[in-house]
């Protein structure tokens, strides 16, 4: 079976990820799923597009093979643009899910209805061994909810209604999610270099 590493210490990504290549017969290992100590690449970038490629870059420079790398985050228009490239880390360095939910709802808490709008972004890189890395980028665009409900997902699933549910992502069955999200989003358009691969 093929194999691609995904540069991402991120469980919840990794297992998307893991679903989304089995469909194409190709087998997606995390760093997590590595046994030797890979480092945590430090995220120093501006943009989305500059961590991706720090993350797959440095990772594909110490394994001398192709590596893809997701950066992902919430865009909340309200909070001119936060979390955005932040979202892991919005409420401190321990990368608290539960915590980065509850600033966003404290933050979001007199917001209207009409005025919390917001979109997941992630973008792809693929670093190759000497060539250019290739980046792709999704969306999906939503709402913030007023309060977290479900139990699926990651991170801020719990409090993004994608436009067109009156759910949460979090309470949307992973299959689901998986058809949607800003993440299968930029998946659909690897498919050129899936099959080159
Ligand atoms: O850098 P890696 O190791 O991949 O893992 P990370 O969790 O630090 O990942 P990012 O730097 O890309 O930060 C993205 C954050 O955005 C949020 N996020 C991204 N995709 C999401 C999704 O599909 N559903 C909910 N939250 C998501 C979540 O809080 C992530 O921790
Ligand atoms: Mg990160």
């Amino acid at each position: 079976m093929k194999q691609i590493v995904i540069a991402t210490k991120n469980k919840g990504k990794a297992n998307e990820f893991k679903s989304f290549f089995s469909k194409e017969n190709i087998e997606a290992l995390s760093l997590l799923d590595l046994n030797f100590e890979l480092p945590d690449v430090e995220e120093t970038g501006q943009t989305f597009e500059e961590n991706a490629a720090l993350k797959a870059e440095e990772i594909c420079h110490l394994l001398k093979k192709p590596v893809l790398s997701d950066d992902s985050g919430l865009v909340i228009d309200a909070l001119n643009g936060r979390p955005g490239i932040y979202s892991a880390r919005y409420a401190g360095e321990e990368k608290d899910d539960k915590a980065n939910v509850q600033k966003v709802l404290e933050e979001m808490e007199n917001v209207p209805e009409n005025q919390r709008t917001a979109r997941f972004v992630c973008v792809l890189a693929i670093a190759r061994p000497g060539e250019n890395t290739i980046f792709k980028k999704g969306f999906c665009e939503g709402k913030i909810a007023t309060s977290a409900t479900g139990e699926y997902g990651f991170g801020y699933d719990p409090i993004f209604i994608p436009d067109g549910y009156s759910r949460t992502m979090a309470e949307l069955q992973p299959d689901e999610k998986n058809r949607i999200s800003h993440r299968k989003n930029a998946i659909d358009q690897l498919e050129e270099w899936i099959h080159s691969m």
